[in-house]
């Protein structure tokens, strides 16, 4: 199958990379042409504009920073818009809200082009393993004829129905990672100030009943002031934003989630929003040292 791919950040790299090693013929495109290098070495063709990639391929997938990227790629000048049509398949991977899903939903199908929204969970290293959990939602047919390439970017791919439900989900699941992130940061802190070896802290949780994967995967890490990035925190922060305007609209009360957001705009504030989000335990020592 000839797959197009619109967005070669950390994710996009590995999950392009992963199609182009499992069979597909890959075409990428870039903001920045030149990080299609990679890809082009691994035997993946070029586009020059996102319309080339559409008119090249029958399905193309974006995965692209926010909501004004994914917006830009489709409607702008050279843009997807240009080129779908009734035979073409536009999936976008992308984490935004459900109104953007809904507006690039709406422009594709009024050309008669076919739309499913699949953003992911899972991070940098389950991109490059082919172990993401995929969010589907949007046209069934399109989802069907996706399986194949799903199948080499996930273990696992959900159908969640009308369009807007993919975004949702996966804005519930990052809500509450960064609610997470943010009290496991203030355990660890709280635990080297109070005398305790937070390394221990880290073997405690990891038998209990809160033992998690991301407690494991990044806690080493952060005892070592490594904010490496494989979830820039920058878009954990808009996650965190679009996550409450989604409270906001179902007049859901999520004071945790308020105050993880503040932190992370804090942390954005102090340079580190292009750091891994677990860099927001940088908020907590600043505030232990101002005190
Ligand atoms: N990293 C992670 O762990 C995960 C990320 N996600 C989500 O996946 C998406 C991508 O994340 P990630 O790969 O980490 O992000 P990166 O910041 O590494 O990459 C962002 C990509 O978007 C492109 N881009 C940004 N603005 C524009 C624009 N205005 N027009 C066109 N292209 C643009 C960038 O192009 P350029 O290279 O030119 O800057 C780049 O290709 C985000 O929505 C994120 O929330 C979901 C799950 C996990
Ligand atoms: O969106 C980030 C993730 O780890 O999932």
């Amino acid at each position: 199958m000839e797959v197009g791919f619109l967005g070669l950040g950390i994710m996009g790299k590995a999950m392009s990379m992963n199609l182009l090693k499992r069979g597909f013929k890959v075409t990428v495109w870039n903001r920045t042409l030149s990080k299609c290098n990679e890809l082009v070495a691994h035997g993946a063709s070029v586009g020059e504009t996102p319309a080339e990639v559409v008119k090249k391929c029958k399905i193309t997938i974006a995965m692209l920073s926010d909501p004004a990227a994914a917006l830009s790629v489709v409607f702008d000048k050279d843009g997807v818009l240009e080129q779908i049509c009734n035979s073409k398949g536009y999936i976008d991977m992308s984490t935004v809200d459900p109104e953007t899903s809904c507006k690039i939903n709406e422009a594709i199908t009024s050309k008669g082009g076919h739309f499913l929204e699949a953003p992911v969970s899972g991070s940098r290293q389950p991109a490059e393993t082919g172990q993401l959990v995929i969010l589907a939602a949007g046209e069934k047919a399109l989802y069907e004829e996706a399986i194949p390439a799903f199948d080499v970017l996930g273990k696992k791919s959900f159908f969640l129905g009308q369009v807007g439900n993919g975004a949702k989900m996966k804005l519930v699941v990052n809500m509450i990672m960064g609610s997470m992130m943010n009290a496991f940061s203030e355990g660890l802190v709280l635990a080297e100030r109070s005398g305790l070896n937070p390394r221990s802290l880290l073997d405690v949780l990891d038998l209990g009943g809160i033992a998690n994967p991301m407690f494991r995967g990044k806690g080493p890490a952060m005892l070592q002031d490594n904010y490496s990035p494989a979830f820039p925190l920058k878009h954990q922060q808009k996650d965190m934003r679009l996550a409450l305007a989604l409270g906001d609209e179902n007049a859901v009360s999520m004071p945790v989630a308020a105050a993880a957001n503040e932190a992370f705009k804090k942390a954005r504030s102090m340079g580190l929003g292009d750091l891994d989000f677990s860099a927001v335990c940088e908020t907590v020592k600043v505030l232990k040292h101002s005190s």
